[in-house]
């Protein structure tokens, strides 16, 4: 098939590449011109592990961008819009999607063959049909379900893992206004055997998306709240939770007698809290859609508010035995809101290394990809180093912010240190008699060493 990818972000690019490898014909568009032009060097304008290797064998052969979105979508069958939709403080910005609307409706106008619009961009529920479809109408003279088809099909990938997310997919959703249109994402996702085809209409497609990720986030604050109850009552969170997700309706173990999951607490893990450009975003919009319809969504309210609180707790734990941070030299160990990516977008390390600026701590930090996106932001009020050697060198105070795997070596450098820092472990990544002076987040500083086994 002839497909045509708006938005050449995290959600797009990764899309159109993969696409293409099951033997797609993509053409990507972006207004960003410098992307474009490294999309068809075959270089990706983000870090995520394995895009560069696929983007490169594919550039050129089944993959070319482009800023004409009018030959985009002349030259092709189905366009999916993977345009940003920030949430602006009281409801999610539509303006990208609404810019894309109106100007693929324009050229859909000048089109005879039959086209197909889809939602790929995570939008509250209603909004393909209601807000997408109107203004395509009315560009286009045109009606749905006649004269062009609409679907929404939503994105699960991760960030970090997104090509293997998106090439082996727990289910792929598709929605659509008809189903015609709901055939033409099927073709589309042809290449995808075993994996379960939801066929439904956009409003329940939407609702899919947000769902998944206000459960995911809701797992994540449920384990934060436990952890910082553990904290006070001298029990290590990781125990607890570990006993947990043990249950077999959360980690299933499968016909050959293994865990599906058998080794990291998924999304069970207590930390210093959930970042990134879709956790936070997409829980305060669907809290905001709940009011908009008068469906107060008190939950999930509170899944923002222990979240919002978690990155002080790392500073608390500082604190016990820095009350006072001036002068203080603290390294801070990630700044991408998780390993495998350079997204710094609300990563709990942000917030933290404000507060330690602003109390006058001397911050250094090391982060092994997201350097450059991090130094934009912080400037000069933070000292970046090439490594972690660096980072930590004359350290009163470490704070391990994101679960790198470089990390994992941090005991052995602070064993090597004349002084023992104080080691805050922000991702309960490394074990906590494995430097002199560990605290964690979700453990009391009593708390007795674990009796399971793992
Ligand atoms: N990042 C993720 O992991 C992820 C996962 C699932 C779903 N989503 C959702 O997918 C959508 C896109 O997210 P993202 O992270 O890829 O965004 P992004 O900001 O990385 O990329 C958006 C791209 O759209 C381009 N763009 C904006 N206006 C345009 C226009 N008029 N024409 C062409 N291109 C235009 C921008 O230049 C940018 O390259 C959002 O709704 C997001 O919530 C994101
Ligand atoms: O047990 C856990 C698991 C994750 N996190 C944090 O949660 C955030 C999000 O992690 P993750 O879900 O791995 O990354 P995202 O790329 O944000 O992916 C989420 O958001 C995407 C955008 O909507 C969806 O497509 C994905 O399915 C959904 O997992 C990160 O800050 C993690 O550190 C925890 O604190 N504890």
């Amino acid at each position: 098939m002839n497909v045509s990818v708006v938005g050449t972000g995290y959600v797009g690019l990764v899309s159109a590449v993969c696409l293409a490898e099951k033997g797609h014909q993509v053409i990507c568009v972006d207004v960003d011109e410098a992307k474009v032009d490294q999309i068809n060097q075959g270089i990706s304008p983000i870090y995520e592990d394995g895009l560069d290797s696929l983007l490169e064998k594919n550039v050129g052969v089944r993959v070319l961008a482009t800023t004409d979105l009018r030959r985009a979508v002349l030259d092709s069958d189905l366009s999916l819009i993977a345009v940003g939709t920030p949430f602006d403080g009281n409801e999610i910005d539509l303006k990208y999607v609404r810019i894309v609307s109106e100007q693929v409706g324009l050229i859909l106008k000048e089109k005879s063959s039959y086209h197909v619009v889809v939602m790929k961009s995570t939008v509250v529920p209603g909004t393909t049909e209601e807000v997408m479809v109107p203004i395509l109408e009315k560009a286009s003279g045109k009606l749905v379900g006649r004269d062009f088809g609409v679907g929404m099909n939503p994105e699960f990938l991760r960030e970090g893992e997104a090509i293997q997310d998106f090439l082996y997919p727990d289910r792929i959703v598709l929605g659509g206004v008809d189903k015609r249109s709901v055939d033409a994402l099927a073709a589309l996702y042809e290449g995808f055997p075993g994996v379960d085809l939801i066929r439904t209409n956009t409003k329940t497609a939407e609702m899919i998306k947000y769902s998944s990720n206000s459960l995911l986030a809701t797992l994540i604050s449920f384990s934060n709240e436990i952890g910082n109850l553990c904290a006070k009552v001298g029990v290590d969170v990781v125990d607890a939770m570990h006993g947990v997700h043990l249950d077999r309706r959360l980690s299933p173990i499968l016909a050959t007698g293994e865990r599906v999951y058998p080794s990291s607490l998924t999304y069970l893990a207590a930390g210093c809290g959930f970042g990134g450009s879709c956790f936070p975003k997409d829980v305060k919009a669907l809290i905001a859609y709940g009011k908009q319809v008068g469906s107060p969504m008190e939950l999930l309210q509170a899944v923002i508010d222990i979240n919002s609180a978690q990155p002080q707790r790392m500073l608390d734990l500082v604190k016990e035995q820095y009350p006072n941070l001036d002068g203080v030299k603290v390294a801070v160990l990630g700044m991408a809101f998780k390993p495998g990516t350079d997204d710094i977008r609300e990563s709990p390390s942000l917030p933290v290394t404000d507060i330690l600026v602003s109390e006058g701590a001397l911050v250094s930090a090391f982060d092994p990809i997201a350097r450059h996106e991090a130094e934009g932001r912080f400037g000069s009020a933070v000292r970046f180093s090439d490594d972690l050697e660096g980072a930590i060198e004359g350290a009163d105070a470490i704070l391990v912010m994101t679960r790198w795997k470089q990390f994992e070596r941090l005991p052995e450098l602070v064993a090597g240190m004349a002084k023992a820092p104080l080691v805050v472990d922000g991702r309960r990544m490394l074990a906590k008699d494995s430097v002199p002076r560990y605290r964690g987040i979700g453990l009391a500083p009593d708390a007795s060493l674990s009796v399971i086994d793992r």
